[in-house]
């Protein structure tokens, strides 16, 4: 378990980050959103022991995070949101210097390197880090991070500026190193909708004050109701007005938006007993995006 209690960051006169308190359970995904400027890399770099708070306590497992930064790194792995690689290194070059840092035997190394390439799909055929893709290299930093086999894991957007082929093939990555090797991590994105799929949960930042920190399903019931469209068709336009006073008509086709449950209930109910038929009803949850976008700046 991470523990942020009461973290503050002030940059000379300036907060970046004012009063921010939550826990990280142990096996999970976390993820952190907010606008540009938020403090999300702030905080990350905080919580991987990089820079320190102004105030606050932070501890991983029974690690005082503040008092012992370096007790952390040797169980973390953080990935930078850029991570300048050494160009004329090969992959399994890089990988080992890495290792060295960590103290771990070059047989060790070997071994976790080829699993680690085998894990993310990335086949470098020998070649220098400066000669490949985007893609590769933001993989060839994933495999650094993870070298040393830590248990908590601190990206900051990952999948920035890759393909959609790629991001997807690392958060499928990021899913299984939470289910089938328990890591805890924690990430920011941009990607709003990859946030959506991969967390368990999500905290809000603006303004470098924690909005919001809880379950998509959390959020959602915090930032606004659940709303429904539903279409049908009926004979019995009276049973409709005594129910509903906005929807359309269109080529004999009802169509109303609905932002109560129980409304809809009474509607599905009278159109199936006029002898009507409902064609379709679909639920709309407010995205994160749509949240952001509420909160603003
Ligand atoms: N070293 C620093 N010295 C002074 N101010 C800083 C420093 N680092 C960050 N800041 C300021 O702190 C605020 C938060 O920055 P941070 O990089 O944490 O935001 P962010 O949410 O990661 O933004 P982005 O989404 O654009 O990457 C910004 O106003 C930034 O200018």
């Amino acid at each position: 378990m991470m523990r942020a209690n009461s973290i503050s960051k002030d940059y000379d006169g300036f907060l970046a980050l004012d009063n921010v308190s939550f826990d990280l359970e142990d096996s999970g995904i976390f993820g952190i959103v907010g606008h540009n400027g938020a403090g999300k890399t702030t905080l990350l770099k905080i919580m991987a022991g990089l820079i320190a708070p102004s105030s606050g306590e932070l501890t991983a497992g029974d690690i005082d995070v503040i008092k012992n930064p370096d007790a952390l790194k040797q169980n973390l792995g953080y990935l930078p949101e850029e991570s300048r690689l050494y160009e004329t290194m090969t992959v399994e070059g890089y990988l080992s210097f890495f290792g060295e840092i960590y103290n771990m035997t070059p047989e060790s190394v070997k071994a976790r390197s080829n699993e680690l390439l085998h894990d993310l799909s990335l086949d470098a055929g020998g070649k220098k880090l400066g000669e490949l893709s985007k893609g590769m290299k933001r993989k060839v930093a994933i495999a650094r991070s993870l070298i040393h086999d830590p248990s908590y894991l601190v990206y900051d957007e990952p999948t920035s500026g890759l393909d959609p082929m790629t991001s997807r093939y690392i958060s499928e990555f990021l899913r299984s190193m939470k289910s089938d090797k328990k890591k805890t991590i924690l990430l920011s994105a941009h990607n709003l909708y990859q946030v959506e799929e991969l967390c368990d949960r999500v905290m809000i930042l603006q303004r470098g004050k924690e909005v919001a920190f809880g379950t998509m399903d959390e959020l959602r019931e915090q930032f606004g109701s659940v709303y429904y469209i539903v279409e049908f068709v009926t004979e019995d336009k009276d049973v409709i007005d005594s129910i509903i006073e906005n929807y359309d008509l269109s080529a004999g086709i009802y169509s109303a938006k609905l932002d109560n449950v129980d409304t809809l209930n009474s509607l599905t109910a009278a159109v199936s007993s006029s002898g009507g038929r409902i064609r379709k009803i679909e639920s709309h949850y407010p995205s994160l995006e749509e949240m952001l976008l509420k909160l603003g700046r």
